[in-house]
């Protein structure tokens, strides 16, 4: 027989139904005829979730070479496995099958599975064999090369696991299977949403897609928008994804100014559901090998009337909803976020909270994960919740919309998402006095997080020079030094490997079109933001970490000086770290700074001060007040005001930065503060 490289012949078992430390995980290494006993440590016990993980890490015999396992094997035949058990690692996406068709396939082998389980979140997946002969079937006979089974997938990482072990990992999962399932439970959808599955039949179906394929391979890049998540043609009107409203100002143009005729049998079914018919048109093409995918958005309230219809073709997809927690204040997990399944042929209808109030987004995944079908594979089970795999197909969406007149004021009841309401609605605070922590976490959402997403791309192609103090600060760092750059950006800093080019930096930053633009560059990044940090790496690792313009973007003290905090617990004792902030101050010594001296009145933007309020910012001025929203504006194209991005700062005054770094006790030392061209900036050393 012939064995993958990589297949384990590993057995593992527990000798406890409860993972608890020092309890003991033994791993029979079947052919090479070793036992090793490993005991949980506490680290894996408090982290539960990511002990698959340590176990993949730890005890996959991947250091064994094949030719000592081809060389067991012919000495002593298959081993006899007393196990039922798969553990598959599909962490590299070789499955190309959802769960149900996997399912399906193998038993139509006449190899028999008890039970499925689909880890939340992970890429492995548990099968549960009737007998040890169908799991040994499994592993030996579906997965060898030239078998079958193996044209269609390719299983290179599988683990034996007992059934107690099976048990445990199942117990150790429901919960966050439950609350998964959850998401997807219809009557909790957002009001006003409605689903139709098979809207469409198959014929027509693939009459749409045949005809979207021959847009998207005819037309030219006039025609064609080729955003960093996916593609896009127009009708009637360009959509501006960047915006996430009509405009007349990209470099794209519409196909035609009617929507094209191909759809004429989809209006008429439109006549029941919406009180006018769409005059705009917008195909989306989402390719699955490219990860497409649309980050979450609200469509912009002003341009268009109070329903959005999207039509679905080519593949399952799962769309994800997120209602602001700003309105309920409500874990944000539990309450605000759904999951609805849109099937291939369905029809999307949001109006009103569904439009207005919640963001819609398709994840940037292969896979979505989603609730088991149990339809699909002609057999019931023991109750229980599960989920499943799906991966993706090329999928397009034909999105319809009503414009509204230019200028027209939206004046929906959900004015903290209301683009034409949202001003008047910060006005009301005087970020003086400190805002609740969920004002702060919607404001920074709003008009940070979601902002830099907006003009990720821009402010990217704006964003090249290295500011001189930073980079020497970087290569002042001992040679192997491991960096992490906080709110990296676009990653300008993340080639500063140091004078003898082998220092590491690694960045993380809270957008992920930011993050994709690093990813282009070759970057390592994980998303992250920067009060959260050490629960996605290890405290106490970095020997330095650089957080440029960042901290001023957190609504209040409190944040910001948990945000410093973060930094400390991530550097190791002796590491370094430099901070800038934007500085209130933008003339020292009598000298302007660089912000200022750059000032050029086409781009500004005139705006009411008033003294109670939030104020929006006129660029290149001084500034008035500490809390304030800064314009972003794309510069060589006329937008009128509700069009401009809007970023929250809160610019730091002398000694501001210095007593906020002296409230971190005495585990730090304060080694330097400075000015440099309109930014306070601090080096800080963990003692
Ligand atoms: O692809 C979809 O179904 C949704 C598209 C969307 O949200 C949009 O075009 O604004
Ligand atoms: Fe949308």
């Amino acid at each position: 027989m012939d064995l993958n490289e990589n297949m384990s012949i590993l057995n593992l078992e527990v000798d406890s139904d409860e993972i608890k430390e020092g309890k003991q995980i033994t791993c029979n290494y079947q052919l090479l005829q070793e036992t090793k006993h490993i005991k949980f440590s506490s680290k894996q016990v408090k982290k539960e979730r990511k002990l698959l993980l340590a176990f993949s890490q730890k005890f996959l015999p991947l250091d064994i070479p094949t030719s000592i396992i081809d060389e067991k094997l012919q000495k002593n035949g298959l081993p006899q496995l007393n196990c039922r058990n798969v553990l598959i690692d599909n962490r590299n996406l070789q499955l190309k099958f959802q769960t149900e068709t996997l399912w399906n396939h193998i038993e139509a082998q006449n190899v028999f599975i008890e039970d499925m389980f689909v880890m939340p979140n992970k890429k492995y997946i548990l099968v549960q064999f009737q007998t040890n002969v169908d799991a040994q079937k499994f592993k030996y006979d579906l997965f060898t090369d030239g078998s079958d089974f193996h044209e269609f997938t390719r299983i290179e990482l599988s683990v034996f696991i007992s059934d107690k072990l099976f048990s445990l990992i199942v117990k150790l999962f429901q919960p966050e299977i439950d609350r998964l399932i959850e998401r997807f439970n219809k009557n909790a959808y957002p009001d006003r949403l409605d689903i139709r599955e098979n809207f469409i039949t198959v014929e027509e179906e693939r009459r749409l897609l045949s005809f979207s394929e021959q847009l998207f391979s005819t037309y030219s890049d006039q025609y064609v928008s080729h955003l960093k998540n996916r593609e896009s043609v127009h009708y009637g009107h360009v959509f501006d994804y960047t915006l996430n409203t009509i405009s007349d100002q990209t470099n794209v143009s519409i196909i035609d100014n009617n929507i094209p005729e191909e759809c004429n049998f989809l209006l008429k079914r439109f006549v029941d559901l919406i009180p006018e018919l769409p005059d705009q048109l917008t195909i989306n093409r989402y390719r699955s090998n490219m990860q497409d995918h649309i980050p979450p958005h609200v469509d912009t309230h002003s341009m268009c009337t109070e329903w959005i219809i999207s039509v679905s073709l080519g593949s399952d997809v799962v769309m994800q909803f997120t209602k602001p927690r700003f309105d309920d204040g409500k874990d944000e997990n539990e309450y605000t976020t759904k999951m609805v399944l849109l099937r291939n042929r369905s029809m999307l209808l949001m109006c009103d909270e569904a439009r207005y109030r919640w963001c819609h987004a398709i994840q940037q995944t292969g896979f979505d994960i989603r609730p088991f079908d149990w339809s699909a594979i002609n057999q019931t089970r023991a109750h229980r919740n599960r989920l499943s795999l799906s991966p993706r197909d090329l999928r397009y969406s034909f999105t319809f919309r009503k414009v509204r007149p230019p200028g027209y004021q939206c004046k929906c009841s959900y004015p903290e998402s209301c683009d034409s309401q949202t001003i008047s609605l910060y006005k009301k605070n005087d970020l003086s006095k400190e805002i609740d922590v969920d004002k702060a976490i919607q404001l920074e959402k709003e008009f940070v997080h979601q902002t830099y997403d907006q003009i990720a791309e821009h402010f990217s192609a704006t964003r090249y020079g290295q500011w001189p103090s930073v980079t020497q600060f970087m290569n002042s760092l001992p040679t192997g030094s491991l960096i992490l750059d906080i709110g990296c950006g676009n990653g300008k800093y993340l080639s500063v490997r140091g004078e003898s080019n082998c220092n590491y930096v690694i960045g993380t930053d809270c957008s992920r079109n930011l993050l994709n633009i690093c990813m282009d560059r070759g970057f390592e990044t994980f998303q992250d933001n920067c009060l959260n940090i050490g629960t996605t790496v290890r405290e106490g690792i970095f020997d330095a970490a650089i957080c440029i313009a960042v901290i001023h973007h957190l609504a209040t003290e409190e944040r910001r000086l948990d945000a410093l905090r973060s930094i400390v617990r991530l550097i190791r004792i002796g590491g370094r770290a430099l901070i800038y902030v934007w500085a209130f101050e933008q003339k020292r010594d009598g000298l302007a700074s660089k912000y200022l001296k750059s000032a050029n009145s086409s781009t500004t933007i005139e705006k009411d001060e008033s003294k109670e309020t939030l104020s929006i910012h006129k660029n290149r001025t001084e500034f008035k007040k500490q809390d304030l929203f800064v314009p972003w504006k794309k510069s060589g194209t006329k937008m009128v005001e509700n069009q401009t991005k809007l970023r929250f700062y809160h610019v730091f005054r002398e000694n501001e930065l210095e007593n906020l770094i002296r409230k971190l006790s005495d585990s730090v030392k304060l080694e330097q503060i400075y000015y440099d061209q309109g930014n306070w900036c601090a080096i800080i050393q963990k003692c």
